[in-house]
């Protein structure tokens, strides 16, 4: 197995100073689906940022595919793929046109490109949209586009941050067999998710981030049995929750009123 991804005391802060990240050591090996998660604000996907080279601002050795993200990103940006959640899609766009602006980037031909792209449209069940202005999509249709936006110049690690968002059950099932399959195929998937019965479900390994640092980091089989528990779920709400959830909701609705 070779190491796909190294992140050795990863710090950052944002411009008011606070580190939200607080020395990430992670390594990630070819052909592997990790699950990344953590609770909300906790430096998911800044840390999925960092490693696309798209934050500069980091201290500590960020390697992927054996490159220096701070060197040498443009030569990484080229093999890897990602698919953020909600992004800023340029509306205006047809989901062709928008994949087209995408595949040029990464300078594949608009003949391979507008192949690809009908093909893939037609997989997720857009066919009868490809022509159509995107400001007209639903969510769950803007986000099938993301997800095509991510893949289509076939990445060697994928970077998927909520790529589930909006979709029906359905378009989940789909994605989630993509994702094995492109697993079969040897690429490495780096996924953050807040669904944790899919990550339960497709992980080969799952690290938990709290507040800036690695918590847990194991196969589910292991993290269950550290944790004697028997769901994601429970282990995260163990180690990053409290057990006060009853007595908030309570509080909640008493404030509602
Ligand atoms: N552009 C920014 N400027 C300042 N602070 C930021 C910025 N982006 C993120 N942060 C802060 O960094 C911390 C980590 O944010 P990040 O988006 O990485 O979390 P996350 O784990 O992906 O959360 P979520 O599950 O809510 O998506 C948060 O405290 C957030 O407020």
């Amino acid at each position: 197995m070779s190491t796909v991804i190294s992140i050795e005391n990863l710090q950052n802060a944002y411009n008011d100073g606070q580190l939200v990240l607080k020395g990430i050591n992670l390594e990630v090996q070819a052909g592997e689906i990790v699950g990344y998660i953590g609770p909300n604000g906790a430096g998911k996907s800044t840390t999925i940022k960092i490693l696309l080279g798209m934050i500069p601002s980091f201290t500590g050795e960020v390697r992927v595919l054996g490159q220096d993200i701070r060197t040498e990103a443009l030569e990484i940006k080229k093999q890897v793929g990602y698919v953020p959640e909600n992004a800023a899609l340029y509306e205006v766009l047809t989901p062709v046109e928008y994949l087209t602006f995408i595949g040029r980037l990464y300078s594949m031909s608009d003949a391979v490109i507008q192949r690809k792209a009908e093909d893939l449209l037609h997989l997720v069940g857009l066919s009868n949209h490809i022509n159509s202005r995107m400001n007209t999509f639903s969510k769950g249709m803007r986000q099938k586009v993301l997800l095509i936006s991510g893949l289509i110049h076939n990445p060697e690690i994928i970077f998927l941050d909520e790529p589930l968002s909006g979709l029906d059950a359905n378009a989940v099932i789909l994605v989630k067999e993509i994702l094995a399959q492109l697993k079969t195929a040897g690429k490495t998937i780096f996924y953050s998710s807040h669904i944790m019965d899919v990550v339960e479900k497709i992980s080969d390994r799952i690290v938990i981030i709290n507040q800036g640092q690695v918590i847990a980091n194991g196969s589910f089989e292991e993290l269950k049995a550290q944790a004697h528990s028997g769901s994601l779920e429970r282990i995260f709400q163990g180690l990053t929750g409290d057990d006060t959830t009853q007595s908030k909701a309570s509080e909640f609705l008493q404030a509602l009123q």
